[in-house]
Parts: structure tokens; sequence; C-alpha cells
């Protein structure tokens, strides 16, 4: 079973390091191993995510602590993670630091959200309507890291979903790795599109 959550955590990873979402050993990854006791496996902090090595995660519990002895450190983001895992049935947290989130984040910070629409794309957040709406909340990014999850927390409600920390980055999660990693590149597609369009508007 883990063995098998790591190999589907490694491949995640891989898949993101390609795209080259991991610079200067930004980004931070989960996938839930098991229920009761609530355990996930989770990115070791402060490492090159683009190696692959035999330390790349670490399995932790309920309360973001390694759950297993062990010399590694989880990311210092995981307390987000943990949020996510005890409010939600979500399967797998992915986060990633990019350019065009972090510039979107900037520049509808005050607003406090992103608001899309009148985009094909939006149908992999599951709306299908034709004038469908999607936003993305932003949140100051507070060094404190339990103030940070505390702000981050209130917008966690469903088994899908995704936060911009402001000039930080972005949080997805999915009921699994294969929906997280729809909701990822989906946000990242409507951040790189937007992006471009503001700039030729100007
Ligand atoms: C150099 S990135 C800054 C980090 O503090 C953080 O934002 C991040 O995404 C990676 O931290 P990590 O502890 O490796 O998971
Ligand atoms: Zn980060």
């Amino acid at each position: 079973m883990r063995q098998k959550k790591w190999e589907e955590l490694a491949e995640v990873k891989r898949e993101l390091a390609a795209r080259d979402w991991f610079m200067g050993t930004s980004g931070n990854l989960s996938l839930k191993v098991s229920d009761e006791p609530l355990t996930f496996l989770v990115t070791a902090s402060s490492k090159d995510k683009r190696k692959e090595t035999a330390e790349d995660f670490l399995l932790v519990g309920a309360d973001g602590q390694p759950a297993e002895a062990t010399s590694l450190k989880p990311s210092a983001e995981t307390l987000l993670h943990v949020h996510i895992y005890n409010k939600t049935n979500a399967g797998c947290v992915l986060h990633v630091h990019t350019v065009d989130n972090n510039v979107i984040s900037e520049w509808y910070g005050d607003e406090g959200e992103v608001v899309f629409t009148n985009q094909e794309i939006i149908k992999a957040f599951g709306l299908w309507e034709e004038d469908a709406v999607f936003r993305i909340p932003i949140i100051p990014n507070f060094a404190h890291i339990p103030t940070l999850a505390n702000e981050f927390a209130k917008h966690v409600h469903e088994s899908n979903g995704a936060v911009l920390i402001r000039n930080h980055g972005i949080t997805v999660w999915g009921k699994d790795a294969f929906e997280a990693k729809k909701w990822l590149e989906a946000c990242e597609f409507l951040c790189q599109y937007h992006v471009k369009l503001l700039l030729l508007k100007r």
C-alpha cells in the first residue's frame, strides 16, 4: 500500500518537475495513505524536487509530524495539507510556485480572489454551463505557518479546491492524484492565459 502510494506520488512529482514547476526547491506534494488513523506521504523539506531519491517523501500523521522514525523533515507547509485532509475527503495535495500564478495572485491580491469565466477549460473543474464562473481565493502570505494555515483553512470545504497564496504560489487538492493534477494544470492554464491577455491589453 505505502509503496504503491510512494510510486504514485513519485510519478506526479516527475510530471510536475518536467513542467519546471519546482524552481529553487519550491513546492510540496502529498498523497493520503490511510484514513483511520490519517497518514499521508509528504515531500521532505528543502529538497530539489526535480531530483528522485529514496528520501523524497516521508509518512506523517494527522498532526503533520513524522509517523515513523526518520531524519527527514516534513515540508514546511505540511500544516496546510493537514487542514485539507482533516476537513475534506481529499486524497492528494499539490503546491507549486510559478511566475504566472504569482503574478495573478499579486494583480488580484487586493480583491481577495481571481474570477475566471468564458473559458472552455473551466469544465475541468466540473463546471459545464456556458457562463460558468470559477473563483480562486487569494490569501496573504503570512510567514507564520500556523497563521497561514488558519487563513488557508477558511477556504477548504470540498474534496477538490484551489487557493492562491499572494506572491507565493498555488495549493490545489483533489479526491485523488488524477483530480488534483487536473485541477492544478487547469489553474495554471488560466493563470498563464490571463497574464498574456493582461499584457496584450496594455
Ligand atoms: C524556497 S521555496 C520556500 C518554501 O518556504 C516553501 O514556500 C515551499 O514551497 C517549499 O518548502 P518545503 O519545506 O520544501 O516544502
Ligand atoms: Zn511554497
